[in-house]
């Protein structure tokens, strides 16, 4: 990988889509002129809230009005952007999709989310996403010209086998859309972020909208961007902010060579696999 300078847009979600749409675009290039960004990551459904009625209102195909800014920005400011995800219209069903453009504009990625966040959890939070939401079924390794990234989005970090495919398929960095709330938030988001990144060797940004106590959904926000020892390179509070970490290659080839982990595995006893 080369030296990454990845910024994460924790931009406050609201109700109007094209609202949501110029605050992505500002906080993408605010970025790129006051970070130097050449990564900017947005979070997990940053077009509209995070609800079942909403995603409905909002979903689009790829070419819509959404992926068409993500993709004109990436080519005008020369960078990579993973564009948070959006509730996605296609085959007649919706997905929650993130998608990567280079710098020159191109689609060189999709990930649609794969583990459905169907959780009932007494005294917090309850959601059935897939009453709207059908699941992906690919692992998403994207080959850039900054290095690999895997991505994946916010439920899909909690399993480790998949996190654990795509360092196996040659993920660098592990870049999340995410928008755990205040009832799992508290409880799971940093230890969770920081085991993937330490488990796998890997830079890991988890990137979450600002907390919006307007809407329905209360995402955590403290977005966060860790290396691969697990120390936190950058972080914020639940609050709107844009954070920036450096991400240099020579940190990941050090870990790795200094605790070989990956090395360490019992492939002898035991395998992953990806079914085909
Ligand atoms: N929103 C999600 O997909 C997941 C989440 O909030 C959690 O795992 O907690």
């Amino acid at each position: 990988m080369k030296t990454v300078n990845l910024s994460v847009c924790q931009m406050m979600v609201v109700e109007n889509k094209e609202d949501n749409l110029k605050k992505a675009e500002s906080m993408i290039r605010r970025s790129v002129l006051e970070n130097k960004a050449n990564l900017v990551v947005l979070p997990e459904i940053f077009n509209g809230p995070y609800s079942i009625e909403a995603m409905q209102a909002t979903a689009e195909p790829e070419g819509g009005p959404t992926t068409q800014l993500l993709s004109r920005l990436a080519a005008e400011l020369n960078i990579v952007v993973v564009g948070g995800s959006i509730a996605e219209a296609a085959d007649d069903r919706i997905y929650n999709t993130a998608f990567i453009y280079n710098e020159v504009g191109e689609r060189v990625g999709r990930h649609r989310k794969m583990h459905l966040f169907d959780v009932n959890i007494v005294g917090g939070v309850s959601f059935q996403e897939s009453s709207i939401v059908a699941p992906g079924n690919d692992v998403t390794v994207v080959e850039t010209s900054l290095g690999k990234i895997g991505v994946a989005i916010c439920y899909d970090m909690r399993f480790p086998e998949l996190m654990r495919l795509m360092t196996l398929q040659g993920a660098e960095m592990i870049v999340v859309p995410a928008a755990f709330n205040t009832t799992t938030g508290p409880a799971h988001w940093k230890d969770t972020i920081k085991m993937r990144a330490v488990d796998n060797q890997v830079f890991f940004a988890a990137a979450s909208p600002a907390r919006n106590l307007a809407s329905d959904y209360h995402a955590y926000g403290f977005s966060q961007v860790v290396d691969p020892w697990g120390t936190v390179l950058a972080e914020t509070d639940e609050t709107e902010g844009i954070i920036t970490a450096t991400l240099n290659p020579q940190r990941l080839t050090a870990v790795r060579e200094q605790l070989p982990l990956l090395k360490h595995r019992r492939t002898d006893l035991y395998e992953l696999k990806e079914c085909q």
